[in-house]
């Protein structure tokens, strides 16, 4: 797992690098620098012409330092100062010193007539509320200048100007790179849309911050990568199929037996030994057919106390994929939460349900994940989607701390919480907006839970695979071709692995 850190979460661990380690900021400046130019060098050559526009601020100081050790190296690089000069920190009026003093060519307006490559050293994270005069005109013109000609590149140092590094938003304008080198940690505003898209490829450098200094600064986000599937339950030899979870699913009704399908599937798929599956009796034939491996139980032949018996039985509960919002299955779905104790995984139309029962969250927290979309999650929580877009971390957060419970905000950019920490996806791709999706994931999270994982671990990690089945899948198949019968193609393939 990684941090994934705020703006004001990087500046505190900046501060006590530098005041209480006594790394000084000159330092860190020039492992930050030397980084970027490691990384440009890869992609650049030595004839283009390299221009470093820089702000008055530390972001503006490290376009400079960028810009001093390519022209050393004999790169054509040189300096356009944007920022006003009565407002240069100690830091960067000391690297402008020092590219004086070695030669670097400075630019006294902009002229983007032979440039090929153009280093954004604007803002950073110190960037606050909307971009203003003259920046925002200066951002437009280098944005015009990088139209679509694939042949010019524009790299951002730390963040791109104009990105909250908080919430991925446009703050005004965003000058739009190719590339993003980050310092330090990973910040949220590049892994959520459309910062992510705005930041291009990202490479996150460590620049010499003690670890120290992130445990006593720690940060409420994070991330996972390859190597945290090391953390998905292990399977032992010594085992039988009670070992690995019960999951009574709890889905479908007619003509939506899919959505009970792609959940039950998916939950055998992440090592579910049992799975149960509820649903109308229209379904049983259809599911009975394609999912022989899952038990079928019917809601007409289901009285109170065989509905007891099932959710006695089972290790975790994943409600609402395809039940619909009928008035039979809202008193259905009173009836499990009051009758059972185990963990829930609630989806769909589960959640469009409780988003018009709030009592029900008595008989839900602390046992329950919510998987809403955008539109589910406007339903639960009466913002507006573009609200909830503006800062998804807050959104989930808070749902999370006011209900106890853990939140799954699925999105191009998926965030989950416990009402604490903040997870974000990294995985996924657009091959995955395709019906049964979510059905898939909700499968996902219910299997891990059932095999014994914590509800917050089941649910980023669910959210992971999910997204990495989605990738899986989409190399195979490709992003039209995938669907959610690929995406646990995907997910048998990864796990494998
Ligand atoms: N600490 C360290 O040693 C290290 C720091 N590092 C680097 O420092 C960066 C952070 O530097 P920072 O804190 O100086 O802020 P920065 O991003 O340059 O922005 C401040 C400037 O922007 C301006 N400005 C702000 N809002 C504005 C608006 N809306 N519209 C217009 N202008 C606006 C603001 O002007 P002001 O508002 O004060 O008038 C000020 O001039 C960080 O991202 C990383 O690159 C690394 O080298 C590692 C070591
Ligand atoms: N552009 C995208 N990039 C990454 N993941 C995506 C994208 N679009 C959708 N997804 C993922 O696909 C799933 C869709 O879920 P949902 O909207 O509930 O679908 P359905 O109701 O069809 O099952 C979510 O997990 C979401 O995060
Ligand atoms: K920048």
């Amino acid at each position: 797992m990684k941090a994934v850190v705020t703006g004001n979460e990087m500046k505190a661990i900046d501060t006590y690098t530098i005041q209480e380690m006594g790394i000084p900021s000159l330092v860190l400046m020039e492992r930050a620098a030397l980084s970027m130019v490691c990384r440009m060098k890869e992609r650049i050559d030595r004839a283009d012409r390299i221009l470093c526009i820089c702000g008055a601020g530390n972001n503006g100081g490290d376009g400079v330092a960028v810009a001093r050790i390519l022209f050393g190296q004999g790169y054509s690089a040189a300096i356009y100062m944007a920022g006003n000069p009565e407002k240069w920190t100690e830091e960067t009026k000391k690297q402008i010193q020092i590219a004086r003093n070695v030669g670097v060519p400075e630019y006294n307006e902009l002229d983007l007539t032979h440039i090929r490559v153009l280093v954004d050293g604007l803002f950073g994270i110190g960037l606050s509320k909307t971009v203003r005069e003259p920046y925002h005109t200066l951002i437009e013109k280098v944005n015009q200048w990088r139209g679509r000609r694939k042949e010019r590149q524009v790299w951002a140092v730390d963040v791109p100007s104009g990105l909250s590094s908080d919430t991925g938003q446009p703050l005004g304008c965003v000058l739009k790179a190719d590339y993003t080198v980050t310092f330090g940690y990973m910040k949220r505003g590049i892994i959520l849309y459309p910062g992510r898209e705005l930041a291009g490829k990202c490479f996150v450098e460590n620049i010499g911050f003690p670890g120290k200094s992130l445990q006593v600064h720690p940060s409420a986000g994070f991330t996972c990568h390859v190597q945290d599937f090391e953390q998905l339950p292990k399977r032992k030899n010594d085992s039988n199929k009670g070992t690995y979870g019960k999951i009574l699913v709890i889905a479908g009704s007619k003509n939506m037996s899919g959505a009970a399908y792609f959940a039950g599937r998916s939950a055998f798929v992440v090592g579910a030994g049992l799975v149960r599956i509820l649903t109308p009796e229209a379904n049983r034939v259809i599911l009975q057919s394609q999912l022989p491996q899952a038990m079928i139980s019917v809601w007409e032949e289901t009285d109170r106390d065989s509905l007891a018996n099932m959710l006695a039985w089972a290790d975790t509960l994943v409600i609402g994929p395809g039940i619909g919002t009928s008035e039979i299955m809202a008193q259905r779905l009173k009836s499990v939460f009051a009758g059972s104790q185990c963990p829930i995984v609630l989806d769909a139309d589960g959640l469009n349900l409780l988003a018009e029962h709030e009592e029900w969250y008595s008989l839900l927290n602390g046992r329950t994940i919510l998987t809403p979309h955008m539109g589910e999650m406007s339903r639960l929580t009466g913002c507006s989607i573009d609200e909830l877009k503006a800062d998804r971390g807050k959104a989930a957060l808070k749902l999370a701390r006011e209900r106890q419970i853990i939140c799954v905000l699925k999105d191009s950019s998926t965030v989950v919480s416990d009402g604490k920490h903040l997870y974000f996806n990294q995985t996924g791709n657009h091959g995955m907006a395709t019906g049964g999706s979510g059905d898939v994931l909700a499968g996902v999270i219910g299997g891990l839970s059932g095999a014994g994982e914590g509800l917050f671990k089941a649910a980023y990690m669910g959210v992971f695979l999910h997204g990495s089945a989605g990738d899986a899948a989409a190399a195979r198949f490709g992003f039209r071709g995938m669907t959610s019968v690929e995406i646990i193609e995907g997910l048998i393939e990864i796990l494998k692995n």
